[in-house]
């Protein structure tokens, strides 16, 4: 469980992280998601003590990082700036941290093998390509087998093999019954692997939220839906958790709580004929935009939404 209170940090006149108040739980994945500069890695920082807050706390399993006896078999953090000499190879990176943190050596063969570094664990990490590095940053925060996992935009420099590794690995780590935070500025890379998301914009927190809610929220989850019989249709749909509107004398209805898929088969099962049926296309990407429009620090100037790719010009 990661819990901050207020957690902010100043850089001189910037404050980089503003007054957020957020828990992170265990057993789900969580995202850290804002564009850049919203001071998602800042945050990190501050929860595994390389950085001191300039004001309120965060703790981590009840404790501050630095009071914990064994932080790195408590937290596993993956962080953007990586400290790996390039002359030693994988193995003796992980070997020499595993050394001074009372590791045993067998849980540097499972990391590596985890992480599937297998083939190339003898080679200089200097070497590695930006995918390698990331899996070997991985393997190093997995090394003391902790009980919450951060890592700091993981998937980026992965191939597609990679990234389907990750959300696997990020799933499991869940499943496990561990709290995993994972940062990103792609809304639909986290909805993937995310129960729970939190939202933050130049510091300050825009959303404490699952991916459930803000689906509904922003009406993603309405199928609009042409019938003949639109009063039978809202008859035979209805139930708990269905929401039907449509103007009188339309033959359309916006249904929430019920898939276009369960409409159809519904329909079909009582002979009600239908001439359209289709899923509003609001994204989450549309909703993170949204959301994070205002705390996005440099715009794309020919792109009109340039959340996403910020600086970007199309
Ligand atoms: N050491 C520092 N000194 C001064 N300003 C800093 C420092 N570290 C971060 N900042 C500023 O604080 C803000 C938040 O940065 P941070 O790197 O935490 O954001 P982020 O959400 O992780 O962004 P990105 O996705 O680009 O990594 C930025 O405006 C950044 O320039």
């Amino acid at each position: 469980m990661i819990e901050a209170q207020q957690l902010t940090k100043r850089y001189g006149e910037k404050t980089a992280v503003d007054h957020l108040d957020f828990v992170v739980r265990p057993g789900t994945v969580t995202g850290f998601l804002g564009p850049n500069g919203a001071g998602k890695s800042t945050t990190m920082r501050l929860i595994v003590g390389l950085d001191a807050p300039s004001g309120g706390s965060v703790r981590v399993g009840g404790r501050r990082y630095a009071q914990h006896a064994a932080p790195l078999q408590e937290v596993g953090a993956l962080l953007e700036a990586r400290s790996i000499h390039p002359g030693r190879s994988a193995y003796n990176h992980l070997h020499a941290l595993a050394l001074t943190h009372g590791i045993p050596r067998r849980r540097v063969d499972e990391v590596i093998e985890l992480a599937g570094l297998g083939s190339v664990a003898r080679k200089r990490a200097g070497a590695f390509s930006l995918g390698m590095g990331q899996r070997l940053g991985i393997a190093a925060a997995l090394l003391g087998d902790p009980q919450t996992v951060m890592l700091d935009e993981p998937v980026n420099g992965l191939d597609p093999e990679g990234v389907l590794w990750i959300r696997n690995l990020l799933t499991e780590l869940a499943a496990e019954g561990r709290t995993v935070f994972v940062s990103s500025h792609l809304m639909t890379e986290v909805a993937l692997v995310a129960d729970h998301l939190i939202i933050v914009g130049r510091g300050r927190l825009l959303a404490d939220t699952t991916v459930h809610d803000l689906i509904r929220e922003v009406g993603g989850d309405t199928v609009k839906v042409a019938t003949a019989d639109p009063a039978r249709l809202r008859e035979v749909l209805a139930g708990p958790g269905v929401d039907i509107t449509g103007h009188a004398g339309s033959e359309e209805l916006h249904v929430t709580g019920v898939t276009a898929r369960q409409i159809g088969l519904t329909a079909a099962e009582h002979g009600i004929a239908l001439f359209e049926l289709s899923a509003k296309s609001v994204s989450l990407e549309e909703a993170f935009m949204d959301l994070t429009r205002d705390a996005v620090e440099y715009h794309g100037s020919t792109t009109a939404t340039g959340a996403e790719t910020p600086g970007r010009a199309a």
